[in-house]
């Protein structure tokens, strides 16, 4: 499991950026309050931020599939992060793949002024192309954590989110209704 002393203290020296990717289900969201709660209970001030189009369990929540969850603030473009996170020792960030690309800059000026940066988000689309601003987040991070979900076809480890309805757009909110995590052999299989 990722242990986050060794970031910690780096953060107090010159912040620091973290990324957790993979499929959907695999656990993004889960590990992002993990260590947030961690945080908090370290008495640092944590401030989370979503993407304000996604509204698929809550508008201003983040949840995740357990229904876990934690109040955050929906903003419409990268640049806000900035704004609304200078005063905060650690900044959340969920459903990154749905952000600009600015949101690397914006991540690295956090990191610079101190700020411990964890970001969420899927690093594969639903045909398995590199989603929005991960990969280049990924380039730039301190720590990059792949977690993987359970594939919904043969129960082996899964990295790609199969989308089970017809749709071409590469931003299509949803969940178990539209998409299955499944391993490399059964995402190619159809
Ligand atoms: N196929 C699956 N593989 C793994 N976990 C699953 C699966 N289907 C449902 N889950 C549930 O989803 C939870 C992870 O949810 P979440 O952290 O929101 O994932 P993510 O943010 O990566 O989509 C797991 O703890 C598990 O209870
Ligand atoms: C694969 C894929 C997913 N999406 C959407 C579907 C969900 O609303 C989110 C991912 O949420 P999770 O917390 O990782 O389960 O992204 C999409 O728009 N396009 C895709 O290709
Ligand atoms: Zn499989």
């Amino acid at each position: 499991m990722f242990s986050d002393n060794r970031l910690r203290i780096r953060s107090e020296l010159g912040g620091s950026i973290e990324v957790v990717c993979g499929s959907m289900f695999s656990g993004k969201t889960e590990e992002l309050l993990r260590r947030l709660k961690r945080a908090q209970i370290a008495k640092l001030q944590v401030e989370i931020f979503k993407p304000k189009t996604d509204t698929r369990y809550d508008e201003t929540a983040v949840v995740s599939h357990d229904l876990n969850s934690v109040q955050s603030t929906p903003v419409d473009h990268s640049s806000a992060i900035l704004l609304y996170g200078s005063n905060a020792q650690v900044v959340g960030i969920d459903e990154a793949q749905f952000f600009d690309d600015e949101l690397p800059d914006v991540c690295v000026k956090l990191a610079n002024r101190g700020i411990r940066v964890i970001i969420a988000g899927l690093d594969m689309d639903f045909e398995g192309r590199p989603f929005g601003p991960i990969p280049a987040l990924m380039a730039i991070a301190d720590d990059v954590t792949k977690v993987h979900a359970v594939c919904m076809k043969c129960g082996n480890s899964a990295l790609f989110s199969y989308r089970l309805v017809e749709n071409k757009n590469q931003v299509m909110l949803g969940e178990k209704e539209s998409y299955e995590p499944r391993c490399r052999v059964c995402f190619n299989l159809d």
